[in-house]
């Protein structure tokens, strides 16, 4: 940690080809989240939302600019070195659950920390504590077919900070969901940003969600601005 902040982009360029010309979706954008900041990203379809959340999550390489996490610089990093930071670091939620269907939620929940190294007692305990935060421990055994929507993405949310990241990524997390189920599926998801202590970037087409965050930023011919 240095200046507060967990996470800086600092001048971000990303741009697509499109046929024979250039896309630019992100054009020397800034953006910081401090520690323990729940920050709303709103735009339109098409904006750069999810090119937006997948640089800042290292899944993507900015063409230009640097992504630097709890003060580290993270564009000249190795695949491999990179792979690891999203690993232990950075949580993902996204629309679809993405569950591993053949594996029960508790298993599911697991499998993060089992790649990071714990035992299976050890990650079986941190999954069945998460699905209890999430007010789900009664279906720790079940498969995702055999859950609600809304149980789905809390198994969705509980896998993401299974390692105990620092920063958690979400794009439209309760978007397929119905308003009410919505909101249910938030309060979890705040309650846990809140009690841990991570910082977390959600883009989300809610108003009402967006509301209850500290901040509030959009995505303007390629830059971010709070709104
Ligand atoms: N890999 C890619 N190659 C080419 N164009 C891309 C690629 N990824 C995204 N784009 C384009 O970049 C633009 C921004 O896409 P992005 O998915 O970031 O928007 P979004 O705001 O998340 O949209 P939505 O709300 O519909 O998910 C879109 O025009 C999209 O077609």
């Amino acid at each position: 940690m240095t200046n507060g902040l967990l996470l800086e982009l600092k001048a971000v360029d990303r741009r697509y080809d499109e046929g024979t010309r250039k896309l630019t979706i992100l054009d020397q954008a800034d953006f910081s989240l401090k520690h323990g900041e729940m920050v709303a990203l709103v735009a339109p379809s098409g904006a750069g939302k999810s090119t937006l959340l997948h640089t800042a999550g290292l899944l993507e390489w900015p063409d230009g600019g640097d992504v630097i996490l709890n003060g580290r610089a993270c564009g000249r990093l190795s695949d491999d070195e990179r792979t690891a930071i999203r690993r232990n670091d950075i949580g993902f939620v996204y629309q679809f659950h993405h569950l591993l269907p053949e594996f029960s939620a508790v298993e599911n929940i697991m499998m993060p920390q089992l790649v990071c190294g714990l035992s299976r007692a050890q990650a079986r305990e941190r999954a069945l504590q998460l699905l209890d935060y999430m007010k789900i421990g009664e279906r720790a055994e079940h498969r995702p077919a055999e859950l609600s929507g809304g149980e789905q993405q809390r198994v969705a949310i509980a896998r993401a900070v299974a390692n105990a990241p620092l920063l958690l990524l979400a794009d439209e997390p309760t978007g397929n969901l119905d308003p009410a189920t919505a909101s249910y599926v938030f309060d979890a998801l705040e309650a846990l940003v809140r009690h841990s202590g991570l910082s977390a970037l959600i883009a989300t087409h809610n108003h009402e969600l967006a509301a209850r965050m500290d901040r509030r930023v959009t995505l303007e011919g390629g830059k971010v601005v709070d709104f």
